[in-house]
């Protein structure tokens, strides 16, 4: 057995909860080694939140010059993916290549190891190294901090195992686009990619699992986003089981209560899983899960810290920050805020944008709270009007009665994502009703909406 090398803090995972802690803490001055088995920045530079959304603002671009012909005369459009590709290609991935990522983590200090790594104690990790050397192994005297993320997760219907379907790792890859695409899952992921790729000509079928699109999301902000993929001619079928998927002569084939679909390529996009078993977590004293626990410092026991998609309340970008974030000042020991998560604001990027935070209509009632609801229908509003095209959204409050706040809000429209700060706000700052009311909205916004909202509680 090899012997430990004992440094202050291990990182294991350089994603973006990892990478942030990881030189933050070198920064202050500690002994921090870094393990990463792919790409340092993980998930969201390379596969997720950024190509994702070059890819949303091309498709955006060209659904506002098709909107031209209703407004302001005539434009012909002719889509080019090659353009979009390359720009994901050079300006965000560097041809998924993080050297840059890399020498800007080893500037702040951290010594970094590229390999596959393993907890083998409470506080020790060994390292396989992608370059074939011999095992390393290291004992951390101040924490390990685990960062490991997720995988997109594969569900069990018959056929699919043996099918080379594709996951968003391989959709943002795609220097050609096919002319038809089969999503499986209609949650962010599916939705996000069904729009992009549908406004870039391919004839796109998603299959949903449960009875609307965004399930997670209000009932509200599912209808609009069906009733824009109408428009953009995306085919969407809910509650469907798939009974099986294949792939023969005519490309890859879905069957699902009676119909067979088929299409050039199949995307799956139905969740991710943590891989913590592989991990290691049993020899570091974790009970098994698909998540690590931890407190409100995102401590998980001992030495150990989770940060970002291993912990239950990741899957943003913006938490695996924020957690990593408490993380490091808890090893530091400088106190601040702790973990506080009744204010998390997600935002899906679809046209229209879905923004949401704390808790919907159905989850406040859930959770026993006696609840006063308020909408705002924002083509109605003045600046909805004027927009014109594109202008479907809604703003639904979730209050609660007895403590007179917000406990929730979804911004749904034109910029949906933007207008959804001041309702982060007013959840997180726990603003009075009546102080709402009290408001001045400049005229004429989208975010008037809010005020109109706040008015109709009830
Ligand atoms: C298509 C898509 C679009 C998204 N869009 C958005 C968005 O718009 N906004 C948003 O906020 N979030 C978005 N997300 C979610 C966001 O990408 C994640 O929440 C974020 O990347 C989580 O960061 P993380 O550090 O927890 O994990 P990750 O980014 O997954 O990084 C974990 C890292 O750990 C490494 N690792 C794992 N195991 C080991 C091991 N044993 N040894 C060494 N290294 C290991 C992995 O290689 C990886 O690099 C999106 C996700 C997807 C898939
Ligand atoms: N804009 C953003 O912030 C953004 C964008 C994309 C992804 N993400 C994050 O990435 C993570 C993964 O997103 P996701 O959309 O893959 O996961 P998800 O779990 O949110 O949605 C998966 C969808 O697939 C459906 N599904 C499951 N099994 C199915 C089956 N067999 N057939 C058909 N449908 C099935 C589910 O009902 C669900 O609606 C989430 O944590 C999300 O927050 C964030």
């Amino acid at each position: 057995m090899t012997d430990a090398e004992r440094v202050d803090v291990v990182v294991l995972g350089l994603g973006v909860g990892g990478e942030e802690a990881a030189g933050r803490l070198a920064q202050a001055g500690l002994s921090v080694v870094g393990i990463e088995r792919r790409l340092v920045g993980g998930e969201c530079p390379y596969f997720a939140c950024v190509p994702t959304k070059m890819m949303v603002r091309a498709a955006d671009l060209l659904t506002d010059a098709r909107r031209v012909g209703e407004l302001a005369g005539h434009a012909d459009v002719r889509p080019d993916w090659g353009q979009v590709a390359r720009r994901i290609r050079d300006e965000a991935t560097d041809d998924w290549n993080d050297q840059v990522a890399v020498d800007r983590l080893v500037g702040k200090g951290v010594r970094f190891v590229r390999g596959e790594g393993r907890l083998t104690g409470p506080d020790t990790v060994a390292v396989r190294p992608a370059d074939g050397s011999g095992e390393l192994v290291f004992r951390a005297d101040r924490a390990v901090i685990v960062g490991s993320g997720t995988e997109p997760a594969a569900p069990p219907v018959p056929g699919l195992a043996d099918t080379p379907y594709w996951t968003n790792r391989d959709a943002v890859r795609a220097t050609e686009l096919p002319a038809s695409l089969l999503i499986l899952g209609g949650g962010p992921i599916g939705c996000e990619f069904a729009q992009v790729f549908a406004r870039f000509g391919v004839a796109v079928t998603v299959l949903e699992a449960a009875d609307r699109l965004l399930p997670g999301e209000e009932p509200e902000s599912s209808d609009l986003v069906r009733s824009a993929f109408a428009a953009d001619g995306v085919t969407v079928r809910t509650g469907t089981a798939v009974e099986h998927v294949g792939h023969d002569w005519r490309g890859f084939t879905a069957r699902v209560g009676g119909e067979e679909h088929v299409a050039g390529r199949l995307l799956v996009a139905t969740g991710r899983r943590t891989e913590l078993a592989e991990l290691g977590i049993a020899a570091a004293g974790l009970p098994d899960g698909k998540f690590i626990a931890t407190d409100d410092r995102m401590r998980a026991g001992g030495a150990l810290y989770a940060v970002g998609d291993v912990t239950e309340h990741g899957g943003f970008t913006h938490m695996a920050m924020y957690q990593a974030d408490i993380a490091v000042r808890d090893i530091l020991g400088q106190g601040g805020f702790s973990a506080d998560y009744r204010a998390v604001p997600r935002v899906t990027f679809t046209d229209p944008e879905v923004g949401a935070v704390g808790l919907t209509a159905a989850q406040a009632a859930k959770a026993g709270i006696d609840t006063l609801i308020g909408t705002a229908d924002v083509a109605a509003e003045t600046r909805g009007w004027i927009h014109k095209a594109g202008n479907a959204g809604v703003v639904k409050l979730v209050a609660d009665r007895d403590r007179n706040v917000l406990v929730g809000a979804t911004s749904v429209g034109p910029c949906g994502g933007e207008v959804l700060a001041a309702l982060t706000l007013a959840v997180h700052a726990e603003v009075p009703i009546d102080r709402l009311r009290s408001m001045i909205d400049a005229y004429p916004t989208f975010h008037r909406a809010i005020g109109t909202a706040v008015a109709s509680l009830g």
